[in-house]
């Protein structure tokens, strides 16, 4: 991969509380992603794909230990020899008795398993600490030799995760959301802000569409480390693809010291 990393991030619309359909669109998308146009290093797509939102439903329509996503990913990963960040799913979890995370995977070229986090901050304004478990552990791993991190939706509004996962040496965030009208304003921001702040490329994949009344604005974005948008996606269903040179992660970093700057003494 060098330095340079393709990407292509897959806007799609979710059908809340049928996961059967939900692989079923997933399918014809990933192959689009890796058929049309230059082909991508690594596909990206947005939160709990396989369920949506339906929360009440949830412990009975998660994917037990998460097998069927990983089945399914990593098949596909290995068919196309290219890697990807599967977004995140709900898995239920009988070393939980059953309860159900929110849980990002990303599988390499040959299929094989290189990250698995759960969503850290439970976003209480819908209501996911009533139905869903946290997770306890920041998604930091490699890509290819490029180190990487995950944060999942509302965990982008707790800059603390980002910056560790900058400390621990991540070049690359990866976000996968499920992030609604009317706080489009919030993604943008937030986003450009991790990204400025860490010195780091931001790629973000939204769903779009309705779920019940609560509509997905998409907008789906790739942010460089100065903070520039280097793509952005609409409203729409769609495969948002986009160039990356990792090599502008040390040269911003070097450009403006604040990493070497740090006082963590008072803060
Ligand atoms: O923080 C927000 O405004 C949106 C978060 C969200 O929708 C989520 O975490 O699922």
């Amino acid at each position: 991969m060098n330095n340079r990393m393709k990407l292509a991030l897959i806007q799609m619309d979710i059908h809340a509380g049928h996961p059967d359909d939900n692989f079923e669109r997933m399918a014809p998308l990933l192959e689009r992603a890796v058929n049309e146009g230059d082909k991508p290093d690594v596909i990206v797509v947005p939160e709990m794909w396989n369920t949506g939102y339906d929360l009440a439903r949830i412990r009975e329509i998660a994917d037990p230990e998460g097998a069927r996503t990983i089945e399914f990913v990593s098949s596909f990963s290995r068919k196309h020899g290219v890697n990807v960040v599967a977004g995140s799913v709900a898995a239920s979890r009988a070393a939980l008795g059953g309860g159900v995370t929110n849980t990002a995977y990303a599988f390499d070229r040959a299929g094989g398993r290189i990250a698995e986090y759960a969503k850290i901050h439970l976003f209480k304004l819908m209501d996911e600490h009533l139905h869903l478990e946290a997770g306890e552990r920041p998604g930091r791993f490699e890509l290819e030799g490029v180190p990487a991190g995950a944060m999942i939706c509302y965990d982008i509004r707790f800059p603390e995760l980002a910056r560790k996962l900058a400390l621990d040496g991540a070049k690359v965030l990866f976000v996968p959301a499920e992030w609604p009208h009317p706080r489009l304003h919030h993604w943008r921001t937030l986003l450009q802000a991790r990204a400025i702040e860490n010195q780091m490329y931001v790629v973000a994949c939204n769903r779009c569409g309705a779920s019940g009344d609560t509509q997905f604005f998409g907008h789906s974005m790739v942010v460089d480390p100065w903070g520039e948008i280097v793509a952005e996606a609409g409203e729409e269903e769609t495969i948002l693809r986009a160039e990356i040179d990792l090599a502008l992660t040390d040269e911003v970093r070097g450009r403006i010291p604040v990493f070497a700057d740090r006082r963590p003494t008072l803060y």
